[in-house]
Order: structure tokens, then sequence, then C-alpha cells
């Protein structure tokens, strides 16, 4: 299958998690925010931050390593959120799913929130920004940084030459 990218910049995603945190207000008040570690660390400081939350828990699911292929394994539980009540979580996307379906199954209680998410894991969140293509592999500002680009007369051998 094909793969194409979706560029995301910080002005980009500030924007989203912004949109994400407005469509969110009417949860308020809330506990508190379980991030998703690490995709949904930035997207939940930036909500925390517009909705007025100091209270940020965290997951981490781990649901692939060389060892452990295909079993998702929670390393770091949300202790703090109990069963999930009053909580929000929130991720930076949902892809397959598999993360969403242990978070959830961890907090079921918790309202999951993510700025982005695919047809495959989208039935699994309750509020998402933006659908992206199954096929579309999302380039988060973190993963990528500028880089020099050669002007197009001298990417190729110019004909007039
Ligand atoms: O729906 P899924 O197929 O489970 O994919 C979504 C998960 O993948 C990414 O995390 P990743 O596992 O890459 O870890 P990271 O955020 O620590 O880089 C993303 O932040 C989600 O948590």
């Amino acid at each position: 299958m094909a793969v194409n990218y979706a560029t995301v910049t910080w002005d980009q995603l500030h924007r989203d998690a912004r949109a994400l945190a407005e469509a969110l207000m009417p949860k308020m008040p809330i506990k508190g925010i379980v991030a998703v570690t690490r995709g949904g660390l930035i997207p939940a400081a930036i909500a925390a931050r517009e909705l007025g939350c100091r209270l940020i828990e965290t997951i981490s699911v781990v649901t692939y390593d060389e060892e452990n292929m295909g079993k998702p394994q929670i390393i770091k539980e949300p202790v703090a959120a109990g069963d999930g009540e009053g909580f929000l979580i929130i991720d930076d996307l949902v892809d397959s799913g598999v993360t969403a379906r242990v978070v959830r199954e961890k907090l079921p209680k918790a309202f999951f929130a993510c700025l982005y998410a695919k047809p495959a894991g989208k039935e699994l969140t309750d509020l998402f920004i933006t659908e992206v293509p199954q096929d579309t592999w999302v380039l988060f500002p973190w993963d990528t940084a500028p880089l020099f680009v050669p002007p197009l007369a001298k990417s190729k051998k110019s004909t007039v030459d």
C-alpha cells in the first residue's frame, strides 16, 4: 500500500489543540487530564492551559517492541485517574485503535479526545478534530526538522545548458 505523508507544523498543532480544548469546554469542570504518552503530552499541555486544568496524569502504552510483538503493554499506570470518572484522556492520534482500546479499558469512565483519527480507530474516540486517511503517515513537529531543499534549477541538469 502506498504511503502518503501529512506534515503538521507547530502552528497547525497549536491551532488543532486549541480547537480540541474549545470543543471540550462543555465537559468542564473536570477532575483532570490523562495524557497518553508520549504523543499526547504536548496536546494535553496546550488543552490544559486553555481549560485551566492543573492535574495532569499520564498513561504509557507500548504497542510494539521486538520481544513483545503485537501485545500492548501498559508500562505506566494512570493511578491518579481511578476508573477515569471526571477525567479527559488526550492523545495526538488514533490510528489502528490498539492504544485507544487499551486506554479505554483501563479508564472506562473517561472521555477520550484526540487531534487526529484514522478510519480504523475513530469509533474508539469520543471526539477528534481532523480525520486522516488510513494510508497517510502523520509527521508531527517533534518528528521533523526543516531541511535545505535545492532550487529546481539546481536539482536537475538544465536542458538549456
Ligand atoms: O491507534 P494506534 O495504532 O495504537 O496508534 C496510535 C498511537 O501511536 C502513537 O504512539 P506511539 O505508539 O508511536 O508512541 P509515542 O507516542 O510514544 O511515540 C500515538 O501517539 C498513539 O498513542
